[in-house]
């Protein structure tokens, strides 16, 4: 079975890992946001593609979801003690290997599409992993601090602020000049079923999804698609996916944000089943909906979500 699954970071890749023990057997391929993507200290760091490489390749520091398991940061406090910033974000030794590597490897002419498959042949993570675009795309977030509008980097409104002020706007920066990595219209085209995790509907699958021609082919793929809510009881599961989808005008609600995607993207809908009382108002929206146990408490149940989502997968088949 061939699987494509539209992933962001800690949530996409947590889910991923849960899909693979589910169906150990399946040809995955991780179509990654790369629009957290930053450029910090003349280097290219791709937070989402990292995390999904070091998920499923046995590296991630588990408690935190994000960087390496047993880091040091000799390093960002060498370049604190220059001055050198920013201090807000944590990368640690063994992870700027990794952003050393790719910056030198994109230095020398490779698109980050063949850096991502040359990192992950260190990885093995057992799933095909493209970047959505091999074209910078960054995601912005236009904010007001004292009266003042201005437009912040993603991981600034994220890590830095917290996400402790409303976002007025969320812009994938370059996203409209993008075009799909070359593998990711194929793999969605040819896929038996395309899964969207419970990764953020607007700076996860949002941006993947706004880079031309990969919304329109997932709308047209005979394969069914189908989402898990990252909204559990009206709140996000985890992150701050609330704030940003205020900004789109979204309610943080399992059946607002299947509205968001609607019907003619998404065939089927998992909610959790403390929100089984939206599934009626997400299949009068014409997306079939289960509830099931959305907790990613531990790898069977993730697996046991993974199965709920090929089983809904089968039932919509076109
Ligand atoms: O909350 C944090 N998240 C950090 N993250 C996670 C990341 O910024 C976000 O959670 C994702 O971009 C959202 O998908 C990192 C991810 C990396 O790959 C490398 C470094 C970091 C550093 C931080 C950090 O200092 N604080």
């Amino acid at each position: 079975m061939r699987i494509v699954v539209l992933a962001g970071g800690i949530g996409g890749a947590r889910f991923l890992r849960g899909l693979k023990q589910a169906v150990p057997d399946a040809e995955i391929t991780v179509v990654g946001n790369t629009g957290d993507d930053i450029h910090l200290f003349g280097l290219k760091v791709c937070p989402d593609l990292d995390t999904v490489m070091y998920t499923l390749g046995g590296g991630i520091h588990e408690e935190q979801g994000w960087g390496r398991e047993g880091e040091s940061f000799a390093v960002k406090d060498e370049l604190a003690a220059y001055g050198v910033g920013p201090e807000w974000f944590g990368l640690g030794d063994k992870d700027f290997a990794t952003h050393i590597v790719r910056t030198q490897m994109l230095g020398a002419g490779y698109p980050l599409s063949a850096v991502t498959e040359a990192l992950c042949a260190r990885w093995q993570p057992g799933v095909r992993l493209l970047p959505m675009s091999d074209d910078r795309v960054e995601t912005h977030v236009a904010i007001e601090v004292d009266g003042e509008q201005r437009a912040v980097h993603f991981q600034e409104y994220w890590v830095k602020l917290r996400a402790s002020v409303d976002a007025k706007a969320v812009v994938a920066v370059g996203a409209e000049a993008a075009k799909p990595a070359p593998g990711v219209l194929e793999a969605i085209a040819e896929a038996d079923v395309i899964l969207f995790p419970p990764s953020n509907p607007v700076v996860s699958v949002g941006t993947i999804l706004s880079v031309p021609g990969i919304r329109e082919a997932v709308a047209a793929a005979p394969a069914p698609v189908v989402g898990l809510s990252p909204i559990v009881g009206d709140a996000p599961v985890r992150g701050m996916a609330d704030k940003v989808l205020a900004a789109v005008g979204v309610e943080s609600t399992a059946a607002a944000v299947a509205r968001h995607y609607g019907s003619a993207l998404v065939d089927g809908w998992l909610v959790d089943t403390v929100d089984a009382g939206s599934v009626a108002e997400v299949e009068a929206a014409g997306i079939a909906c289960r509830a099931v146990p959305l907790m990613m408490t531990d790898a069977d149940a993730t697996a046991a979500m993974a199965r709920a989502a090929l089983a809904l997968a089968e039932e919509v088949r076109r």
